[in-house]
């Protein structure tokens, strides 16, 4: 296929999303299925196309004046990919499979639209109904850190330090040209290309558990529970481990860590995972009907965390069909849920040990105000400042990212690059 065609199949898959309301992922699906002439390599450069169009497709539809499937892809071209009128023109010679030529709206358009005079939520591409809570999260740089997170996100990996230090990881993955991650003193980043990304699974680096695919944001907030080896360790929303597995390499495998989950299926993907990577102070509660699984070690860590169901508004940079997905309904079942964690977790809890909640939201509702609420009802757990909790990982620099509403750290791609995170550590007073 050449590139214009690549451009008429992301404009059809476009229609289909607009059409369907479905995942990006289950659209791309069905387009290869129903198009098997296209190789491998045509259904990444339509995919990236598409994921272009989703990132921006508010500035895109402003730029165009329109908000059809055309109008986005043909928006995004520029907005996306920085290709003048001229170039788009081109692409659009209406031979073959090329979409129709440019009308003489479209090429003025794309020749002289400005988002100058565009609504905050326009020229960061978030939806309009979440204009007010991003203003009250970032105040005058809204639009910014949304344009931040419209942007395609590095391929960050995680050294595994059971098996590998960073310079041995660094050097099995030369090929891939990483660079240490700026914050997290574990982590690699690839930078993003225009294609398909790195195939990690093919790596023996990662076959044998060396790295981890995991975001810079992600590292930190594992970092900042600041485990020790020996300690009792509940990770009470594992999902698929990622945060599981961090931890186990920080306790050097002693002492024990609990992953639990309340959708038994989310924990499937971690009995591979755990093997890969030699974690062995790992224990599996898995939920059993109404037994509670928990139980025996209620009163008894030294540290609960609780990476919560969020929104996701902090990691649009991978997932750009979700945020215009989003809807209010599922904001107010999110709060609901982190409140419900939060209570629900203080029982495991023991006299001195931690809490830390952990989102990745950027929204202040499920984060810092979710925190005080939290605080006000039970006076018997205190916030750690953000200088403290940085200083208690080992990484003081982190300190600079305290919350501008309240306790915790906040992580964006504007300020610090990652994806957006908020992590929050609460110790119980002892008594
Ligand atoms: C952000 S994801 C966890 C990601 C995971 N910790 C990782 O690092 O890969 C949130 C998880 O919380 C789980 N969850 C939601 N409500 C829960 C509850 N009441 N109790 C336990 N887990 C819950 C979801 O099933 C989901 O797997």
């Amino acid at each position: 296929m050449i590139p214009a065609a690549h451009v008429s199949a992301a404009i059809e898959v476009l229609n289909d999303l607009e059409r369907r309301r479905r995942p990006v992922a289950e659209a791309l699906k069905d387009w290869g299925v129903s198009h098997r002439f296209a190789g491998s390599k045509d259904r990444a450069a339509i995919a990236s196309l598409v994921f272009d169009a989703l990132r921006k497709r508010a500035s895109a539809a402003w730029v165009m004046g329109a908000e059809t499937p055309r109008a986005i892809m043909l928006g995004a071209l520029r907005e996306a990919r920085g290709l003048d009128a001229e170039a788009i023109a081109a692409l659009c010679s209406g031979e073959g499979h090329a979409p129709a030529p440019l009308t003489e709206e479209e090429r003025a358009r794309l020749e002289t639209a400005t988002l100058d005079a565009a609504p905050d939520h326009v020229r960061g591409d978030y939806p309009e109904w979440l204009a007010e809570r991003f203003a009250a999260a970032f105040g005058p740089r809204a639009a910014e850190e949304g344009a931040a997170l419209s942007a395609r996100a590095p391929v960050d990996l995680r050294v595994n330090l059971l098996k590998a230090s960073r310079e041995q990881a660094l050097e099995k993955l030369a090929h891939l040209a990483p660079a240490p991650t700026p914050f997290s003193p574990i982590g690699l980043r690839i930078e993003a290309g225009r294609g398909r990304g790195p195939a990690l699974p093919a790596e023996t680096a990662y076959v044998k558990g060396l790295v981890e695919p995991q975001d810079e944001a992600s590292q930190l907030a594992a970092l900042l529970c600041a485990a020790a080896p020996g300690e009792q360790v509940l990770d009470l929303c594992a999902g698929g481990g990622g945060k599981t597995l961090a931890l186990a390499a920080q306790m050097h495998n002693r002492g024990q860590i609990y992953a639990h989950d309340d959708d038994g299926r989310r924990l499937m993907p971690i009995h591979e995972r755990l093997e890969r990577a030699g974690a062995r102070n790992v224990q599996l509660r898995a939920p059993r009907g109404k037994a509670d699984v928990l139980a025996d070690i209620e009163g008894r860590c030294d540290l609960v965390l609780i990476d919560a169901p969020c929104t996701g508004t902090g990691a649009w940079r991978r997932h750009p069909d979700a945020k215009w997905r989003l809807a209010p309904g599922a904001l107010e079942m999110r709060l609901k849920e982190q409140a419900a964690l939060l209570a629900q977790a203080t029982r495991f809890v023991k006299p001195g040990g931690r809490l830390v909640y952990v989102t990745c939201s950027v929204l202040r509702e499920e984060n810092e105000d979710q925190i005080a609420t939290f605080l006000a009802m039970h006076p018997n757990f205190t916030a750690l400042s953000a200088a403290e909790m940085a200083e208690r990982a080992g990484l003081p620099e982190l300190a600079r990212f305290a919350s501008p509403h309240g306790s915790g750290i906040r992580l964006s791609p504007a300020t610090s690059g990652a994806d957006g995170f908020y992590i929050a550590v609460l110790k119980r007073i002892l008594g």
